[in-house]
């Protein structure tokens, strides 16, 4: 309601990434803002939370078409809201829709068990909603987060509130519209803007049932003690990628820069510890480095863009001065790591910076031991297997790990090995929505995608059914 919204004291301003100019401003969303999104979403899930599985289902499709034939305009808007370029935005838009239609495939299977007891009794279990659910967003895919979030919840037939990160608040709007425009009841999927307050208060509304939450471990820990509801958290990384001498030295390169360099180096799941086998490393360093100096950096909008722009200026400005205290700590710079300006005058202001491939990193570097969070790629050596498993686990987080080798038994034995929710053998940074996304220690609790993450947006109520006499002990 704009009358309400301009209430509202708190405001946040929201920049055009890759111009650097003012896009929008935007209120902060307080206590009667969530209040009453909680009454609508909690009026919409006593329709929707009714319904079928196959009837969710259908509504569900339909929003997934409506991406579909929106995609260039959602494209177009997340590359202004985020920076990234316009070639990964659509690949986020798909990832959006491909989520939706494979919560909406499961939305119909929910089912319970049949259990026989004695004398033909028995009992049954019955997967229900949750109700109100929360998810907060990070900025680095905040329309695929949103869609990641929202289409386990709708599906299980639960209502979602829906915060981006002020950050990038653009595009979780347009998926409330679709979904709207696609038949879901009033309020099932509504977005509330604004930043740490507006989170703290959504989370802590005592009708919230469960709260999905993207972003950084020191705010994952803080949801994490904001009650007794279910939460899922999907946190930071600081994840290793083993490359063993046997690899495919061409796979092994692509698998590194799409392991340190999508999105900008934005991405949780980032294998930013490389560790090369010794006897390899000047032939890898050499391929990383002249394919990293190549990557087309600038306008996100043009179609020969492969890098485009960091998310804000405080944020460039971070990621800057990790690569100055990488070089103090001794780390060679091979190449980037700079200020990026573009040739286009109206770019100037954007937060752009040139790829960084750091060499001669050591374990207790800075750059080695903290998520930058940046297209900052830090390469170590390593001698034997048993040496870069201790050194790859040697972290608090857990989120991801890559290997690549050709020698299928040290693939399956090296991931046995890994202390990492996601692993990929010969490959980095993919994440098919059919398959779990997570992390272990302390990059998360729970998962995302795939079967499993029904079972964190529903409980399972146990019915016992007594078809005899009551054998009372009274
Ligand atoms: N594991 C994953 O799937 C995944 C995906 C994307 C990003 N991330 C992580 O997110 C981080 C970067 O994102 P960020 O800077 O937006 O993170 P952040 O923790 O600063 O913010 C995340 C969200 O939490 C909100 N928030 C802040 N304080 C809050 C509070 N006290 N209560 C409730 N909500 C609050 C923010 O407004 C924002 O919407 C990185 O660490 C990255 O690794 C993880
Ligand atoms: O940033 C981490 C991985 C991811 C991609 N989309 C949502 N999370």
């Amino acid at each position: 309601s704009p009358g309400r919204l301009q209430d509202k004291k708190l405001k946040i301003t929201k920049f055009n990434c890759f111009a650097g100019r003012v896009l929008c401003h935007l209120d902060e969303c307080g206590v009667e803002d969530i209040n009453e999104a909680v009454e609508q979403a909690k009026t919409a899930f006593n329709i929707w939370g009714k319904m079928s599985g196959m009837e969710r289902a259908r509504t569900m499709i339909e929003a997934a078409r409506i991406i579909e034939s929106r995609r260039e305009e959602i494209a177009q808007m997340e590359v202004i809201n985020n920076g990234k370029s316009i070639t990964e935005a659509r690949l986020d838009v798909d990832s959006a829709r491909l989520c939706i239609e494979y919560f909406a495939g499961l939305a119909s299977t929910l089912s319970g068990q049949h259990v026989q007891l004695p004398g033909g009794s028995f009992a049954y279990t019955r997967r229900e909603p949750l109700g109100v659910c929360a998810g907060i967003g990070a900025w680095n895919y905040p329309f695929q987060i949103a869609a990641w979030k929202s289409a386990p919840a709708l599906a299980c037939g639960n209502a979602m509130i829906f915060k981006p990160s002020p950050v990038t608040p653009v595009t979780a709007v347009l998926l409330a519209e679709i979904y709207a425009q696609a038949g879901v009841p009033q309020g099932l999927f509504n977005v509330v803007q604004g930043g740490q307050e507006t989170g703290r208060i959504l989370c802590q509304h005592p009708d919230i049932a469960k709260v999905s939450f993207t972003g950084s471990v020191p705010t994952g820990k803080k949801v994490s003690l904001y009650g007794i509801k279910p939460v899922t958290l999907e946190l930071g990384g600081k994840s290793p990628v083993l490359i063993f001498s046997d690899c495919d030295l061409e796979n092994a390169v692509r698998g590194a820069l799409m392991a340190n360099f999508l999105s900008q180096g934005q991405v949780c799941s980032n294998g930013t510890r490389v560790f090369v086998q010794k006897d390899i490393l000047p032939e890898f360093v050499k391929e990383v480095v002249k394919r990293t100096k190549s990557i087309e950096i600038g306008d996100p909008l043009l179609e020969t863009t492969r890098m485009g722009a960091l998310v804000s200026r405080p944020h460039l400005d971070n990621v800057l001065s990790y690569v100055n205290q990488a070089k103090k700590e001794g780390a060679d710079v091979l190449c980037g790591g700079e200020v990026f300006l573009p040739s286009d005058p109206k770019l100037k202001d954007g937060y752009y910076m040139s790829p960084c491939v750091l060499g001669n990193c050591t374990d207790e570097m800075t750059c080695v031991k903290e998520e930058i969070f940046g297209p900052v790629m830090s390469v170590l050596s390593f001698e034997t297997e048993e040496e870069a498993l201790h050194r790859a686990n040697d972290t608090t987080l857990g989120l991801a790990a890559g290997v690549f080798t050709s020698d299928v038994r040290r693939a399956h034995r090296v991931v046995e090995h890994l202390k990492a929710g996601s692993c990929f053998i010969n490959n980095y940074n993919i994440t098919p929505v059919e398959v779990p996304f997570g992390g272990f220690k302390m990059s998360g609790i729970g998962r995302e995608n795939g079967q499993v993450t029904v079972e964190y947006y529903s409980q399972l109520k146990t019915v016992f059914v007594e078809m005899g006499d009551v054998d009372s002990l009274f």
